[in-house]
């Protein structure tokens, strides 16, 4: 008989994804997890890490295909970990990561009775990015390769296009991966810790077509890259800017403090929710531009401000719910840590005329109790947008001694989500009101929501 244990090859029939992106199958019981299946299909997987209650298994065979398994729009889509979720029809995912909402709002944030929408679903389900940043590395045999990190492993897939993000972008990708191997510009190796260039990044406005192109290097200057700089902005007459940004440090952070623009202008313009926004290569952009600018007109139906209210947009980057906020407030102030994003969100706040709207430059949760002192009552609404990692402590504290009349919690972590929704119920009395799930990033397993709460 098959014994639970290492090495052990089962058969087992997926029923579910997880947040990581794998299917889920049961064997006797416990739960197996398998990268690269679809719900509907029967594998046959080897256990690669047993634990007590769930194993982890590699698909062996394929026994029985699902009907919900499609023919990946990505030729290395089994190789490479950009994405989870090629080979599972759209319909699929987006089932997928409604249930993924729905679980972590009722196992992590204790919610039975969810108020969850139907999840927004994508426009088209490829070719949406609006930036994609790219790790460059040399080979063994001196080719130099530029895509993502092979699944589960620090290793490189080779791309030369990729069918996720804006297709204007593909050129770009091949073209000056080619460039970098003919100038014969070193390359930085992670190991040794030498050598120049660390990665391309290119960004692109989608309804205005500009884009940027972002070069990271380990040293301050790159030979002769000012003058292929000014080749680049000939060849692509949609390309505005190239930049050089300088990250010296040993870390995993992609960007360093210091940007240059070699060519054009160090930023390019773009226009969300009818508004004109500058983006540089550095600050904090949503990546699926038309997603978000629907699930900002859920935020801006939810709240139906009525022009009489202050805001506090909290994690603002640079500005872009904030502006479109502060046209239906009486006053909008936005909180942001990155100085570079506030000085970019003030010059948007000018660019469109808008004058109800203050940024300030700090930690959220050291600002929002000195802005609340100056202000004479408690904000109307207070929108927070957080990295995955969702709020420190200090923050909610802050906001549960705030008690501000409504929150709007948008959020790209369904689990730091339903954490902090909690903490905001149980200690400070909220109640949930309603969850709007949006699909920012298909393909994978990741998925925006935005949450409202009333006090
Ligand atoms: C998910 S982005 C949201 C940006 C903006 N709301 C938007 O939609 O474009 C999170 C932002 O929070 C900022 N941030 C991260 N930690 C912060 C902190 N502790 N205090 C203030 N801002 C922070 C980041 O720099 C980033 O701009």
């Amino acid at each position: 008989m098959t014994a639970w244990q290492q090495g052990s090859i089962v058969e087992v029939t997926i029923v579910d994804l997880s947040n990581s992106g794998d299917g889920v199958g049961r064997w006797q019981g416990r739960v197996v997890f398998v990268p690269d299946t679809v719900p509907g299909d029967q594998i046959r997987a080897r256990l690669i890490q047993v634990k007590s209650s769930f194993a982890r298994g590699k698909l062996l065979q394929l026994l029985q295909p699902s009907q919900q398994r499609v023919r990946p729009a990505c030729i290395v889509a089994d190789k490479c970990g950009g994405c989870q979720w090629q080979p599972v029809a759209y319909t699929a995912q987006l089932v997928a990561k409604q249930q993924l909402v729905a679980a972590a709002l009722s196992r992590i944030g204790g919610f039975q009775q969810v108020p969850l929408s139907r999840i927004l679903a994508a426009a088209s389900p490829l070719g949406y990015r609006n930036k994609a940043t790219y790790p460059l590395v040399r080979s063994p045999t001196g080719q130099v390769k530029a895509g993502y990190y092979r699944k589960g492993s620090h290793k490189l897939v080779n791309l030369n296009q990729c069918p996720v993000q804006d297709v204007r972008l593909n050129p770009l990708l091949a073209d000056i991966k080619a460039d970098i191997q003919q100038q014969g510009w070193s390359i930085y190796s992670e190991s040794a810790q030498q050598g120049r260039l660390r990665h391309l990044s290119l960004r692109i406005g989608r309804r205005t077509g500009q884009m940027l192109v972002t070069l990271v290097s380990a040293q301050p200057t790159v030979p002769d890259l000012e003058h292929w700089a000014a080749i680049w902005l000939e060849r692509y007459p949609q390309l505005v800017g190239v930049c050089l940004n300088h990250n010296p440090a040993k870390t995993n952070v992609i960007f360093g403090p210091t940007t240059t623009c070699l060519a054009g202008q160090p930023y390019l313009e773009e226009q969300f929710a009818g508004l004109w926004f500058h983006i540089t290569p550095t600050t904090f952009f949503q990546i699926h531009t038309e997603q978000a600018e629907r699930l900002l007109e859920v935020i801006q139906t939810e709240l139906a401000l009525q022009g009489s209210e202050t805001v506090i947009d909290a994690y603002c980057g640079v500005g872009s719910l904030t502006l479109p906020l502060a046209q239906r407030a009486q006053h909008c102030i936005g909180l942001e840590v990155q100085p570079e994003a506030v000085e970019q969100a003030r010059q948007n706040a000018a660019r469109n005329g808008l004058t109800n709207v203050e940024f300030q430059a700090g930690d959220v949760g050291q600002l929002l109790p000195q802005v609340a002192q100056t202000l004479p009552q408690p904000p109307a609404v207070v929108v927070l947008d957080p990295p995955r990692r969702g709020c420190d402590r200090t923050v909610l504290e802050a906001l549960i001694a705030l008690r501000p009349q409504r929150i709007a919690y948008m959020s790209c972590n369904p689990a730091t989500l339903a954490r902090d929704l909690q903490q905001l119920c149980q200690q400070g009395g909220y109640q949930l009101q309603a969850v709007q799930p949006a699909d920012f990033f298909p393909q994978t397993a990741h998925v925006e929501c935005v949450a409202f709460l009333v006090a």
